[in-house]
């Protein structure tokens, strides 16, 4: 267990200037994070913004160009196997034998694992008790991510990684497993990193959210303190003289205060409207100044996310 008494403040995750590059590419471009112990973590960002090749190095997979980075206080690159047995991974495609049954894949794995958890009790907590007997090809796609998650979660790890969990979901599939996430954070006090391009998803589960754009974080925190960060100001309504009026400001109670002033007394209509983590996250996709096609790219996902 991470040892929560003497390091409360330490951040369970840490990186500074963290940068890979492909190539001649960079992808990540000074990435600085901060994880702490229980929460649940997103972190967004549109195609590309480098979400997973961020995940890859905190997992370990991926070497870094340059930065530093801790993981349950051990560089990635240099954890040994009690590490990785802390750290549960749910990737984006994990390639498998599709004709393991259930169960036997489960308890097979369990084997590797100095204290698994019983693959029964596993299976019927992600609801998978009635597919324990079928082959995996069998699975439909949020039967099959549900197996992902008890895979991930098999070795009790401290520490979960969630490469786009819900890709492919149909609504109802997707509210599960957001269930199913809240319990293992609340209840099981597991750290959760998930990468996503939905913003609903983050609203939904995130406690803090980091937003990656052009590999880099534009910003992270919670939901309130992203709001206060936006480039998108508040929408005010009121009526004067009869006629419903509007302005977007920075400084909404600065406004109203003003309107109080000037009409002589409370406003009417007055209404007050912050913006949606959709429009701050628009904002600050399109406030990073990038081209064209990463907006459309974050516009189409909010299209998506809302639809
Ligand atoms: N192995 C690789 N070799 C070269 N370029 C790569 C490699 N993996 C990723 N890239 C590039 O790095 C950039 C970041 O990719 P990454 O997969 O980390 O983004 P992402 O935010 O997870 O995107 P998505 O939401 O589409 O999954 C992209 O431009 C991608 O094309």
């Amino acid at each position: 267990m991470y040892d929560r008494g003497k390091r409360m403040s330490d951040p369970l995750i840490r990186t500074r200037g963290l940068r890979v590059r492909y190539g001649r590419t960079e992808v990540l471009r000074g990435v600085d994070l901060e994880v702490r112990a229980g929460e649940v973590f997103a972190l967004l960002g549109p195609n590309g913004a480098g979400k997973t090749t961020t995940a890859e190095v905190l997992e370990g997979f991926r070497r870094r160009s340059a930065g530093e980075v801790t993981v349950l206080g051990t560089d990635p690159e240099h954890g040994d196997e009690a590490w990785r047995g802390r750290i549960g991974v749910v990737l984006q495609d994990w390639r498998d034998h599709p004709r393991w049954r259930v169960r036997r894949l489960v308890a097979h794995l369990a084997e590797f694992h100095a204290r698994p958890r019983d693959p029964d009790e596993l299976l019927d907590a992600l609801g998978l008790t009635g597919q324990a007997d079928q082959p995996i090809g069998t699975l439909s796609g949020g039967q099959r991510r549900r197996l992902d998650v008890a895979l991930g979660i098999l070795g009790r790890p401290d520490l979960l990684f969630l490469d786009e969990p819900t890709t492919g979901f149909d609504p109802e599939a997707r509210r599960e497993f957001h269930g199913l996430v809240e319990r293992l954070a609340r209840e099981q006090g597991m750290t959760v990193v998930l990468t996503t391009h939905d913003l609903a998803e983050a609203e939904r589960l995130a406690d803090r959210i980091a937003v990656l754009v052009g590999g880099r974080v534009a910003v992270q925190g919670t939901q309130e303190e992203l709001a206060a960060h936006a480039a998108a100001s508040s929408r005010v309504r009121w009526i004067e003289d009869g006629v419903p009026r509007s302005a977007r400001t920075s400084d909404p109670s600065g406004l109203a205060w003003e309107l109080h002033r000037r009409l002589g007394g409370p406003v009417p209509g007055l209404e007050i409207r912050r913006p949606s983590l959709e429009e701050t996250y628009l904002g600050l996709v399109a406030g990073a100044g990038h081209a064209h096609d990463t907006v459309e790219s974050a516009r189409n996902t909010v299209e998506r996310s809302a639809a």
